[in-house]
Formats: C-alpha cells, sequence, structure tokens
C-alpha cells in the first residue's frame, strides 16, 4: 500500500528518537499544552513527552484523527489524555448538552480503572483550577448508578465498548443526546477491543458518533482488528507508527530492557525459579507469569515453603480484589506477583497448549466464570516492576512482547527471565526470530542468563525436590478455592471500605501464606555452606545495584543519575555484552549455560 501523506513513519519517529537523546529536545509546553497541565505533569515527575508524545500532541490539539502505534509503555496514555484535557479545559462548556462530550474506551475494566486515575490525578494536580466532571461507566453498573454517573453530563466517560449501548438501549441515554454533544472519542488499546468481543458494540456506537467528532486510536500493535476499526470509526487520520510487532524487529521490545533465559526441564522450573528468588538473583519488584491458574497456585504454595511471599492475580477473582491487588503491588506491598495472563486463561479452559489436559478436578474450576473483562497483560501500567519471570512460555510472541513490555516502561530499565523447557523451544525460537535476526545482533536479543551457576541450582535440588512433591494437587486446589472464598469476602468488604477511604490500601493483604501448614524454618534461609560462592558474589552484586539505584529505577531516574548507575551499577548490563556473544556463538539452538542437564549431577543434601 502506498504511504499516504498523513502517514508518518517509523523513521521519521526514530529520528524524534534519537533526538530525544541529544539536549536539544521539546518540553511539554513546547507541544502547545495549556500550562496548568505541564505544572501536573512536572509534579508527578514527569519532564519531558516520550516520541509518541511528542508527535501525537500537537496533531491532536489541531484537531486531527489520529492513530498512533507505539510500543508498549511508551506513554501512549498521556499521548491523548493530556491534549484532550486541553481542550476540555480551554472550551466553554455548553451547559444545554445531554451527553458526555468525550469518551475514552477501553477494553477491561483495569483499564478503566486505570485511565480514570491518571486523568482524575491531573485534574487534582492542577489544584482545583479545573472543574471538569470524569466518569467510569462498566458493564455491571446498575442503571440508577449509569443514570447517575451520566447525569450533568460529564466532560470525560472512560469505559469499555458494552456500556454505552447499554445506556442506549435502557434509556439511561438518548442517541440524540449522545450525538449532539460527542466532541471527542477514543479507542485505547484498539488491537484488543475487537478481540475482546466488542465489535457489534463498536458498530453500534459508530451508527451514532457524529461526523465532527474528533477520534483517535492508539495500540500497541497493528493487526486487522486495527485496521477494521479505523476503517470504522476515523475520518482520513494521520497514522503514526512506531516499530511494532513483524515490522521493525530491533525495536519490538523497549531498548531499556534486558532479555534472558534459562533452559530447563519442565520438571526444573521449580527449582530455577526458587534459585533465581531465593538466591536474590534478580531485582524486585517481579512480575512472574504462568499459563495456567493451578499453575501460578502450585508456585506459590511452593514459594511459600521457603518463605517466600507473593500475590496472585487472575481472572477467577473478584473485579474488587484485582484492581485492589494491582493498588497494592503499585504501592510497593509486596515484591512477587504471580499472574496468569488473559489469553492464556482462556485456552486452559480446554486443555493447556502443551497437551497436558487438565485434570478431572481442574475442569471443575474451568466453569468457574472468568471475567471476560479482566486484563491482566496489555495496557496494565504495572509500576516499578524490574524483572518479568515468564515461569511457563507464553504461547505466542506477541503474548511474549506484551508480558516483557510490563517492565522498563517510559523510561525505566527492566529485565526479562524466561524459563525455557524443551517442549517450549519452538516458541521460543519463533519470538527469538520476530525480536532480532544475524544483522541486529546487538539489540534484543535474548541472551542465556549469567548469574546462576549450575552448582548454585544444583545445590537446592534435594530441598527443592523434596518440598515441590509436597505441593500436591490436592493442595493445590483447596488453596485455589481456598483463595477465591477469601477474595470473595473481601471484596465486599473492599468495596465498602473503599467507598469511604478511597486511598486506604492496608486493609487487606494479598500476599497472605495459603499453605494450612506454616514453613518450615530451615528451609526460610540457605545456609552459607550449600552457597555456591560465584552465585553468593552475583547476588550481592545485585543487592548493591539495587541499593545505588536506590531501591528502584525510578528514584535512580530523579536524581539525574540514571545512565550512569544504570550501566555501572546492575551486574545484568555489565555481564550481558559477554552473554550475548555466546549466545550467537552456538548457532540458533544452543541452550542455555546451566541447561538442560542438570539431572546428572550429584545431589547435594541439606
Ligand atoms: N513523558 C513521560 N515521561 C516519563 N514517564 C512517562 C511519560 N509519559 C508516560 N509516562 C509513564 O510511563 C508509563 C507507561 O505509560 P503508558 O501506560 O501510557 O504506556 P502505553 O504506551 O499505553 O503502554 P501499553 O501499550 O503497555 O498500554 C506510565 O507509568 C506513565 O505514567
Amino acid at each position: 500500500m502506498a504511504k499516504s501523506k498523513r502517514e508518518i513513519s517509523p523513521n521519521e519517529i526514530k529520528h524524534q528518537e534519537d533526538e530525544e537523546e541529544t539536549e536539544d529536545e521539546k518540553s511539554f509546553d513546547e507541544l502547545g499544552l495549556d500550562l496548568r497541565l505541564v505544572h501536573a505533569l512536572n509534579k508527578k515527575g514527569i519532564q519531558k513527552p516520550t516520541p509518541i508524545q511528542l508527535v501525537a500532541v500537537p496533531l491532536i490539539l489541531e484537531g486531527k484523527d489520529v492513530v498512533a502505534r507505539a510500543k508498549t509503555g511508551s506513554g501512549k496514555t498521556f499521548a491523548y489524555i493530556l491534549p484532550l484535557l486541553h481542550r476540555l479545559f480551554n472550551e466553554s462548556s455548553v451547559k444545554n448538552k445531554l451527553g458526555p462530550a468525550s469518551v475514552i474506551l477501553v477494553p477491561t475494566r483495569e483499564l478503566c480503572q486505570q485511565v480514570y486515575s491518571e486523568v482524575m490525578s491531573l485534574i487534582e494536580l492542577c489544584k482545583g483550577q479545573i472543574q471538569l466532571k470524569v466518569v467510569q461507566l462498566t458493564s455491571s453498573m446498575p442503571a440508577s448508578d449509569m443514570r447517575a454517573a451520566l447525569a450533568g453530563p460529564p466532560d470525560i466517560v472512560v469505559s469499555t465498548p458494552g456500556c454505552i449501548p447499554k445506556c442506549l438501549s435502557t434509556g439511561v441515554l438518548q442517541s440524540k443526546s449522545f450525538s449532539d454533544s460527542l466532541k471527542y472519542l477514543v479507542l485505547d488499546e484498539a488491537d484488543l477491543l475487537l478481540s475482546y468481543g466488542y465489535e457489534d458494540d463498536l458498530k453500534a456506537l459508530t451508527a451514532i458518533v457524529p461526523r465532527g467528532c474528533q477520534c483517535l486510536l492508539m495500540s500497541a500493535t497493528s493487526s486487522s482488528d486495527v485496521e477494521k476499526l479505523k476503517k470504522l470509526i476515523l475520518h482520513n487520520p494521520f497514522i503514526l507508527t512506531l516499530p511494532e510487532i513483524g515490522d521493525v524487529k530491533d525495536e519490538v521490545i523497549p531498548k531499556n530492557v534486558q532479555q534472558f533465559w534459562i533452559s530447563c526441564s519442565e520438571r526444573d522450573k521449580l527449582l530455577y525459579i526458587l534459585a533465581l528468588l531465593k538466591l536474590e538473583l534478580v531485582q524486585k519488584k517481579a512480575l512472574i507469569f504462568t499459563n495456567t491458574i493451578d499453575m501460578g497456585f502450585r508456585l506459590k504454595l511452593y514459594l511459600e515453603k521457603f518463605g517466600i511471599k507473593s500475590a496472585i492475580l487472575n481472572a477467577e477473582l473478584p473485579q474488587n480484589s484485582r484492581l485492589h491487588i494491582l493498588e497494592e503491588f503499585n504501592a510497593g506491598l509486596f515484591d512477587y506477583l504471580i499472574a496468569t495472563d488473559e489469553s492464556q486463561t482462556k485456552e486452559t479452559e480446554h486443555a493447556d497448549g502443551r497437551g497436558h489436559v487438565e485434570t478431572k478436578k481442574s475442569r471443575k474450576y474451568a466453569k468457574t466464570k472468568l471475567d471476560s473483562e479482566f486484563g491482566v497483560v496489555r495496557g496494565i501500567d504495572f509500576k516499578n516492576v524490574y524483572t518479568v519471570i515468564n515461569f511457563e512460555m507464553p504461547r505466542d510472541a506477541a503474548g511474549y512482547v506484551h508480558r516483557i513490555g510490563r517492565t522498563g516502561r517510559a523510561y525505566n530499565t527492566g529485565a526479562s527471565v524466561s524459563l525455557v523447557s524443551p517442549d517450549e523451544m519452538e516458541i521460543f525460537e519463533e519470538i527469538k526470530s520476530l525480536l532480532g535476526d544475524e544483522e541486529n545482533k546487538d539489540s534484543n536479543v535474548i541472551a542465556p542468563f549469567p548469574l546462576l551457576t549450575k552448582n548454585a541450582v544444583e545445590s537446592l535440588r534435594y530441598r527443592a525436590e523434596d518440598v515441590a512433591k509436597s505441593v500436591t494437587k490436592i493442595a493445590v486446589r483447596e488453596s485455589r478455592a481456598q483463595d477465591l472464598r477469601n477474595e470473595i469476602i473481601n471484596s465486599e468488604k473492599l468495596k465498602a471500605h473503599f467507598e469511604v477511604n478511597p486511598k486506604d490500601l492496608d486493609l487487606l493483604k494479598h500476599d497472605k501464606v495459603l499453605s494450612k501448614k506454616p514453613s518450615a524454618p530451615h528451609l526460610r534461609d540457605v545456609p552459607d555452606y550449600l552457597l555456591d560462592p560465584k552465585t553468593q558474589e552475583a547476588g550481592k552484586m545485585v543487592k548493591l545495584a539495587r541499593a545505588a539505584m536506590g531501591g528502584n529505577n525510578i528514584t535512580a531516574r530523579r536524581h539525574g543519575n540514571k545512565k550512569k548507575s544504570r550501566k555501572e551499577g546492575d551486574p545484568l548490563k555489565t555481564l550481558s555484552v559477554e552473554a550475548r556473544k555466546r549466545a550467537y556463538k552456538g548457532g540458533k539452538k544452543r541452550e542455555g549455560r546451566d541447561g538442560g542437564d542438570s539431572h546428572k549431577h550429584k545431589k547435594n543434601k541439606f
């Protein structure tokens, strides 16, 4: 397809990204944004626009329709929220309108909450100078709540697409009022909207979107769904494209994320994750992905036995609990979150992708209604996640990109470690070939994890295998049921509590111990004689790096020493060049240096 005049190419944006690294960079007020917003951003510690914001904000301020495709964590939300607020701040609101002035549609309730909070925090930081009504609508709301939310009417509605047609069909909102008042429509995470089954809702909505409405479409990847939506809703838009999946290989994962992998058997995954966490070889906070909810619980119970606390996040939990878990994790109340991501969960209702058909008992849980508006990965802005661990590999390369995209957001650094079993080698190869090729050797390579020696792993084997045996299917099932019961009760408490104390995060703990038996004291600490000296040294370096970064990488950034502290202090960074070279030497199928043959080694008894 010929490049339209309105299309801004990856090269142009890439150029701006390069420029951005020089001193010659534009500030938010130079983009023409209202100074109240610029001050609000400064108060949040946000000083300079990201590349997508640099390009999108002026176009949106000019009133253009825009399709923005940019990688995960690149700041797409502010790219549309800022100009939208600017325009709403500076327009005299017409009080005789009966419908909302702007609607932001997102695929999940988690994202509704996230976008709503971002908008509200900017408005609040404008210190009461601005009076805008912003509301959230979700399809589970009773009609009376929807009516109250739409009274006024609001300046901004943040909603999932199913809600507006519901409001129309129940008479809560009149289509004429909607058409008369709507000036701005945003489709965020557009690549997901159709896959979440919103096609009919969006078609119904399109019919009443007025011709003069400015439409914006934001997406991390491009797909036929995005094209469909573009045709359905936008009028001759500007297309802003940052490199995307299947397009420009070296930019799919943000540059500031280091990717590692460990080759191990399916059975040894528990042993390896124990070594990574217990020997403190990865930086906190860490987001750990599993493909099934049962595996998430198995992992949680197993880690508990070693005194490692974690929380669980999946589609089975009630919405209030999920939101609270996210808030607690973002607020730093716990370090490890085990998440089962949505696309994986849906599939596991039948069988898991590697042919492990779920047992009769676990099928019982498949019947538990999973929330179709839940999204744990796509678009969720987990704060300060340093490490993403793929305990199980995602089933496709796009899943990998979105998982890894939960770290290294905006200007932060991050790392990922994937545990890859022989059965997962095929998808791993697919991911590697998507991310980089021989020409792009230095970028987006997934290198063997350099900090864990074979000795260190083997010294934990005996204890790890013993404990793994004790985490039986029955124990997993019981914990899962118990956790669900707890969270349902919590969810009610949460709802009531947050109505009164919206900011109180400490009411409930989500990383509580599920196991009936407390963990044995001797399992909580690894005795020195079992520690391999090299790995012990690596653990110390990781700790030092964390201290150098002030506990998290944002702190380092705020103190203006980001480059120095990241490069010098982070052992993963300093070791990675060598590791990368090694990764390429052995060719495509080369295994990690600790990989594959761990069964051959002598057992170390505790
Ligand atoms: N200009 C900026 N400077 C620093 N941080 C920023 C800037 N803009 C946004 N951020 C922060 O970057 C993080 C990621 O932004 P955002 O959630 O908008 O990314 P995204 O592109 O929508 O990612 P995804 O595709 O995963 O949804 C957020 O925590 C946000 O507050």
